[in-house]
């Protein structure tokens, strides 16, 4: 099979026009008017070319869920959504708390090879938040663990807190907490304020997020390590982390796609597809999140992609679970938040899509994006187009979208993984083809530490 790839005048996120040439794995070469003899030809006419999406923030359920998701099916919606790499929570049954699992999700990754799977380990045992887990022998593992989570859960304990970050510290990893004051919020159905008033559903403060955030910046700055924040969704929120990054503190914060869209009003449909955690917050709050992430308070934008099967969402509001599906609609929506809104550029894109979570990650490879020499890691995207978003568009095991009939602009065309395509002309390449390539790939092990 003939390797070579040649896009042809696809737009970079600088707005320079270039053919690229993908050859040996490798961005070959850039300019205009290179040869397409003997390779795949790519009309690049109108797309952008982004480096590869990384999402640091992704549930891809297995092992122990994977009727809602596996690391193969979720690795095929990554890839559809343009990403080459994601981080795989650790919430999963049994929890990644041991070197055994997360090197399991690894494997997984590897062999499905869409995407890079970077689990993530929790950051205690079971994520009960009472004992450490097992955080060296995750990080000194084939995985080469650097970001621990107990998402889903907060380590509300502020001295396990402590221990966490002083941990991490001898290996250069990160605690990445789920900002969620448990007292506060026992038995939260939605944002608190006006709206859960007149719905009578249980609300969940703003302070529950907020008042972690800030005991954690504080915490990080006395032991001197790094903390990131899982899905900020308050406009409060945005100022702590401005506040902290003021004062110098090893903050950086992630924002999803859908609080940077939806806002609190779609729960008066209680249509559980709306229930998440965080929840959707109040539109002044998602307009604060827009400017938070436009002036780099906010560092990156994470997906957390929470695949549900429809028993766990076609239910009454208060028995549903949190959480939906995000990575196939990911860049559309971001599109239509911060780009169509003019809050953000595709260069801005580029970094708090691809480089800046690489970063946090300390996943290798995505420090220069798409430059000669480079392995070849990008995705096209079509910016012009619009489409109601719909189930043929899911490509995972669960369809928790809140952007069902949805029309939403944008659309991905290509995405190239490691040197090789997992992605062209809109459809998702075939699982063994793509597994044939990623075994073949030299690539990947330069990805890891
Ligand atoms: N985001 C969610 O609503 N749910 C996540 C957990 C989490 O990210 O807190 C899940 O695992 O389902
Ligand atoms: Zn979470
Ligand atoms: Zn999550």
């Amino acid at each position: 099979m003939n390797d070579t790839i040649i896009v042809k005048g696809a737009r970079l996120a600088d707005g320079t026009t270039t053919d690229i040439r993908v050859s040996g794995g490798l961005v070959a070469e850039l300019g205009s008017g290179l040869s397409s003899a003997g390779a795949r030809v790519v009309d690049g006419d109108g797309l952008v070319a982004l480096p590869g999406l990384v999402d640091l923030h992704t549930h891809l359920r297995e092992p122990g869920a994977e009727q809602s998701e596996t690391v193969l099916s979720g690795s095929r919606a990554a890839a559809i959504g343009g990403f080459t790499a994601v981080h795989a929570m650790a919430n999963t049954s049994p929890v990644a708390d041991t070197a055994g699992v997360v090197e399991q999700v690894e494997s997984l990754g590897r062999a499905a090879g869409y995407v890079t799977v970077r689990p993530v380990g929790a950051v205690t045992v079971g994520l009960e938040g009472s004992a450490l887990a097992e955080i060296g022998a995750m990080a000194g593992s084939r995985a080469a663990v650097r970001v621990f989570s107990d998402d889903g859960r907060c380590v509300s304990d502020a001295l396990l807190m402590r221990r966490a970050l002083e941990y991490v510290k001898a290996f250069d990893g990160v605690i990445a907490q789920h900002a969620q004051e448990p007292r506060l919020t026992e038995g939260a159905q939605m944002n608190e304020g006006v709206v859960s008033g007149e719905l009578g559903l249980a609300g969940w403060p703003a302070v529950a997020e907020e008042a972690i955030i800030a005991r954690d910046v504080l915490l990080a700055e006395h032991v001197g390590s790094r903390v990131h924040i899982c899905h900020l969704s308050t406009a409060g929120s945005v100022d702590v982390v401005r506040w902290a990054k003021s004062r110098g503190i090893a903050v950086t914060a992630e924002v999803t796609p859908h609080h940077l869209l939806l806002d609190e009003e779609l729960v008066r449909s209680y249509d559980a597809r709306y229930k998440v955690n965080p929840p959707l917050r109040r539109a002044e709050d998602v307009q604060a999140l827009r400017e938070g992430l436009a002036d780099g308070t906010i560092d990156i934008i994470a997906t957390d992609h929470a695949p549900h099967p429809p028993e766990a969402k076609e239910c009454e509001w208060s028995a549903a679970a949190f959480g939906m599906v995000g990575l196939e609609s990911a860049l559309s929506v971001v599109q239509a938040s911060v780009v169509d809104t003019g809050h953000l550029g595709w260069t801005d894109i580029a970094r708090v899509f691809s480089a800046a979570p690489a970063r946090i990650g300390r996943l290798s490879g995505y420090e220069q994006g798409i430059v000669e020499g480079a392995r070849a890691d990008f995705t096209l995207y079509d910016p012009s187009v619009r489409r109601s978003f719909g189930t043929e568009h899911l490509h995972g095991r669960s369809t928790n979208s809140p952007y069902l009939a949805v029309e939403l602009p944008g659309r991905v065309i290509a995405t190239v993984h490691d040197g090789y395509p997992t992605v062209l002309d809109g459809v998702l390449l075939d699982a063994t083809q793509v597994a044939v390539a990623a075994r073949a790939s030299t690539g990947s092990e330069a990805r890891h530490g």
